[in-house]
């Protein structure tokens, strides 16, 4: 069993922006699902865990040896596919592929080919290797970017907003691909899509400006608001004197209407219904019980 534990570990950037601001977590193999808005602290995380930045205070240990102090530990056990891959210079997929496999540390240049190719083949692109990567469409990088972070098997695999921008059906190629990686390795998926966690991680925490706000397993926690959310149809006009008398978690357009939900033990008020919760409910109502906390 692989185990990242992190402690109290914050990050303040040099211009005074302090994106982290004391995270505990502790992660073991499988999916966790680290969701949290734009802006929230998500990148800054997993550019510290894998070892690309330094923390302002905190630790971090991978199989409790200290990635702060020697961070040649992680960097050899890590595939990372960070949220702007970068310039990819003018040489096929293959040649790429090989390449950053050297820099892996494969040098065995049979075992680099093996791989190389099993590579290819597992994302799909082996009838494309000749191809230059900067020709490829969105979804075929992003690909390509996973094929690169499992180069010299990884015990753990970040992968930073790897859906943003990717049309539904490639999203779900790429989140499918994701989830054959396997349950012996620990594998990190930071994005601000609730789906995408909500279908593929039994582990999960939401980030909100810079602090863990909520933590555990998508199913419990939306039990945890079972009977608590309410919903109506309301003018459009209307939503600010809702929320200035309701607990309001969010108002959604659907089909040309305005629909509020709200958190509350008992109905609110007539013509409120009570819903059946899902994982984004969950996820404004932790949003707006952490705001009204700071409040
Ligand atoms: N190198 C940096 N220098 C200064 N501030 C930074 C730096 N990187 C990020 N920030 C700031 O830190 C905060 C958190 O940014 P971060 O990129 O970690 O969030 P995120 O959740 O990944 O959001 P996004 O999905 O928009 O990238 C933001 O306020 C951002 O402007």
């Amino acid at each position: 069993m692989n185990t990242l534990q992190i402690n109290n570990l914050s990050k303040t950037y040099p211009n005074g922006v302090r994106a982290l601001n004391n995270i505990n977590l502790e992660i073991t193999n499988g999916m966790f699902g680290l969701l949290g808005a734009n802006g929230a602290g998500k990148s800054s995380l997993m550019r510290t865990i894998a070892s690309l930045q330094e923390p302002t205070s905190g630790s971090i240990s991978f199989n409790k040896s200290d990635i702060i102090k020697k961070p040649e530990h992680i960097r050899q056990c890590l595939g990372y596919l960070p949220q702007e891959f970068g310039v990819y210079p003018k040489i096929s997929a293959e040649k790429l592929l090989n390449h950053l496999a050297v820099l892996k540390g494969i040098l065995d240049k049979n075992q680099r080919k093996k791989q190389v190719t099993a590579l290819l083949k597992q994302v799909n692109l082996y009838q494309h290797r000749k191809k230059a990567v900067y020709t490829f469409s969105g979804g075929m990088r992003q690909r390509f970017g996973i094929a690169q972070a499992l180069l010299g098997n990884p015990q753990i695999i970040i992968v930073d907003e790897p859906t943003a921008g990717l049309d539904p059906e490639e999203s779900n190629r790429f989140l499918n691909l994701l989830s054959e990686i396997g349950e012996n390795v620990i594998v990190i998926l930071s994005t601000h899509i609730v789906e995408d966690v909500r279908n593929l991680c039994p582990k999960m925490a939401i980030l909100s400006n810079g602090e863990i706000i909520s933590e555990g397993n998508p199913k419990d926690l939306v039990a945890s608001i079972e009977g608590k959310i309410w919903t109506k149809i309301i003018p459009k006009n209307d939503i600010e004197v809702y929320k200035n008398t309701f607990d309001v978690i969010s108002t959604k357009l659907v089909a040309g209407d305005t629909q509020i939900r709200i958190l509350s033990n008992k109905k609110p008020e007539k013509d409120f219904q009570l819903i059946t919760p899902n994982l984004e409910d969950f996820y404004f109502a932790s949003l707006f019980n952490n705001q009204t906390k700071k409040a």
